[in-house]
């Protein structure tokens, strides 16, 4: 059964932050994920989860200036030491709200990056990965990595499956997964049932959006029904985050959901 997880960063955004907790419970949603819980403390996060009966599946660790525009440091050469701390802390709450996975995004490359430079992006990152991957396995926890598109997020340092495929084999860490962004690959690459096909033993973690537009499943070019069914076959059983910006109010937008237990307005 596809379990699905609101992205409270961009779904119910009509309520406070705090407030999305329940206005996804009533929705029919089982867990929530967003971008960062450091703005709370673990007790505040806690109480709206235990008072809303939801489970926290996902967020990311903390990613440098995102005001900033920086998106992740964990590839970024000089701010190993940042990286590690990034990591104790995101252990930190994903410990106390109980969550499986964490992401580690990669940042940015310069503008005009030559070989030498991504040689050194891809070294930091590796290292980097190595490092949180075991310190999170101690706490019974999965790192994980996500290819972003380059026409959102220009010069994000993993972009393509082929190259996170990679990262994963040199890091050999099993607690080191894939968090598949299905938006995003097809923007990238398309190809998305016989990529959840190759890749599927390293998927920790799916994210779903209508592409272009990143609205609704149901509004764009994917037909999701087949990748739901897919992912049925496969024997698929960890969560599907909606990570998407609704094309109007949150809840009337959620009839795609319906098969899934949502409950539109
Ligand atoms: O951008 C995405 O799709 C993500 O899932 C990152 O975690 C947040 O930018
Ligand atoms: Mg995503």
């Amino acid at each position: 059964m596809i379990r699905l997880a609101a992205n409270l960063s961009m779904l119910f955004t009509e309520h406070d932050f705090l407030e999305r907790f329940a206005a996804a419970a009533d929705a029919g949603f089982s867990g929530v994920e967003y971008l960062f819980p450091y703005a709370y403390s673990p007790d505040t996060l806690r109480s709206a989860l235990e008072a809303s009966g939801l489970q926290q599946v996902l967020f990311n660790l903390p990613p440098g200036d995102w005001e900033a525009g920086e998106r992740g440091v964990a590839s970024l050469p000089g701010r190993e030491a940042e990286f590690r701390d990034s990591v104790t802390e995101a252990l930190r709450y994903a410990v106390a709200l109980d969550c499986p996975r964490v992401h580690a995004m990669a940042g940015l490359i310069p503008e005009g990056a030559d070989e030498s430079t991504r040689q050194a992006h891809h070294a930091t990152y590796v290292a980097n990965l190595r490092f949180a991957a075991r310190e999170a396995a101690k706490l019974g926890r999965e790192v994980l990595i996500e290819p972003i598109n380059t026409r959102d997020m220009p010069r994000y340092f993993l972009s393509h499956q082929d190259q996170a495929m990679a990262v994963l084999q040199e890091v050999g860490e099993p607690n080191l997964r894939l968090q598949f962004d299905l938006y995003h690959c097809q923007i990238m690459e398309g190809d998305l049932v016989r990529h959840l096909e190759c890749q599927f033993e390293h998927i920790g973690h799916i994210q779903i959006a209508g592409v272009p537009e990143r609205h609704e499943p149901d509004v764009g070019e994917v037909h999701y029904p087949a990748v739901f069914e897919r992912l049925k076959e496969l024997g698929y059983v960890d969560w599907v985050g909606c990570e998407y910006r609704p094309a109007g109010n949150t809840r009337a937008g959620l009839a795609w959901g319906r098969p899934f237990g949502l409950r539109p307005e």
